[in-house]
C-alpha cells in the first residue's frame, strides 16, 4: 500500500510558543478514506495544516509524496486540495464561478479550460444553478460545496477535510458524503477528514485514527474503532447510537457481536432473533 502521507512524532509551534505534538505513526493511504477523530485541540487542524506546508515540524518525520511540504509544498500542490472549518474564509471571489476558477486562473491555464474544468466540477456537484451568484448570499451548505468544488476543481490527488459537515442539514450533509465518496470511488481521490460526527464515520471511513493527548491513540480499519469503549473514553468520544444500543446488548448478555454497519447490525439482530426462535423450537 502506497503511504501518500506520513507522520511520525512531529512537534509544531504556534508563533504564541503553543507546542502541538503528535506522538506515534500516522500514515493516509492512496485511495484510501482516512478519517481523522479527537477532542477539540487534540492537534488535527494543526496536522493539516503541516500536511500543507503551512506549518513546520520541528521534530519527528512529516512527508507528502515522499516530500517534506514546509520546504516543497508547491511542487505538488495542485495535488492537495484543502476544505478548511470554516468556508466563509476560504470564498472569496465575487461570483461561484470565478472563486471555483481561482486556483485554476493562479496556475495560469487557458481561460478555454478553466471554463470547461469549473463546468465539469459544477456538474458533478449539481450546482450549475449558483454559477454565477455572489458567494456571500449562498446558504451554509451550498457554500461549503462550492469550497469543496474549489478544492476538487484541480482533481486533486488528495483532499483534506477539516469537520466538512459542521452547521450542515442532514440532506445537505448526506450530498456532501455522497459526492466525496463519489470522487473516491470514481477518481481514486485519497480522502482525510476530521469529524466530530461520529453517526457518520462509518459511511466516510476506510481507516480511522484516533488522536488523544498529544498521540495516535488508536487506528482501526472501518467501524472496528467502535468496539473500543476504553478508546473511545479516554479521549473524549461517544460511541454513535448503534453501538450504544449493541453494548446494551451484549451487557444484558443477548448472544450478539458489534456490527460493521447498520445493514449488518441489523442482520445480526434477525440472525439472532432467528436462532432463539429455533432453540426454543428445539427445546
Ligand atoms: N493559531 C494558533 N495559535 C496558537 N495556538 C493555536 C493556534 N491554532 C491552534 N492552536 C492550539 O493548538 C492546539 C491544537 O489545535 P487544533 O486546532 O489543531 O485542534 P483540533 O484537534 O483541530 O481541534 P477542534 O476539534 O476544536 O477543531 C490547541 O491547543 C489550540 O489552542
Amino acid at each position: 500500500m502506497e503511504h501518500i502521507v506520513k507522520a511520525k512524532d512531529v512537534t509544531f509551534i504556534y508563533p504564541d510558543k503553543t507546542k502541538v505534538q503528535l506522538m506515534g505513526e500516522f500514515v493516509a493511504e492512496k485511495g484510501k478514506r482516512t478519517v481523522v477523530l479527537g477532542c477539540n485541540g487534540s492537534g488535527k487542524t494543526t496536522l493539516f495544516k503541516g500536511i500543507i506546508g503551512l506549518m513546520k515540524s520541528i521534530e519527528g518525520e512529516l512527508s507528502v509524496f515522499d516530500i517534506n511540504p514546509y520546504k516543497k509544498f508547491h511542487t505538488f500542490r495542485e495535488k492537495v486540495g484543502v476544505v478548511f472549518q470554516n468556508s466563509d474564509e476560504q470564498i472569496i471571489a465575487p461570483t461561484v464561478f470565478d472563486d471555483i476558477a481561482l486556483t485554476l486562473r493562479n496556475n495560469k491555464l487557458p481561460e478555454k479550460e478553466i471554463k470547461e474544468r469549473v463546468q465539469w466540477i459544477l456538474s458533478e456537484l449539481n450546482l450549475e444553478g449558483l454559477a454565477n451568484k455572489v458567494p456571500h448570499y449562498l446558504s451554509g451548505g451550498e457554500k461549503k460545496k462550492v469550497a469543496i468544488a474549489g478544492a476538487l476543481v484541480t482533481n486533486p490527488e488528495i483532499l483534506l477535510l477539516d469537520e466538512p459537515f459542521n452547521g450542515l442539514d442532514p440532506k445537505s450533509t448526506k450530498s456532501i458524503i455522497d459526492l466525496i465518496n463519489h470522487f473516491n470511488s470514481h477518481h481514486g481521490t485519497s480522502l482525510i477528514i476530521t469529524t466530530h460526527a461520529m453517526e457518520l464515520v462509518s459511511s466516510i471511513s476506510d481507516i480511522t485514527y484516533v488522536f488523544n493527548k498529544g498521540e495516535v491513540a488508536g487506528k482501526a480499519r472501518g467501524a472496528e474503532i467502535f468496539k473500543n469503549q476504553k478508546l473511545l473514553t479516554d479521549a473524549s468520544l461517544i460511541q454513535p447510537q448503534l453501538y450504544q444500543m449493541f453494548k446494551e446488548l451484549i451487557n444484558m448478555g443477548f448472544p450478539i457481536e458489534y456490527p460493521e454497519s447498520p445493514l449488518d447490525g441489523a442482520n445480526k439482530i434477525l440472525e439472532a432473533h432467528n436462532n432463539i426462535l429455533n432453540y426454543k423450537k428445539v427445546n
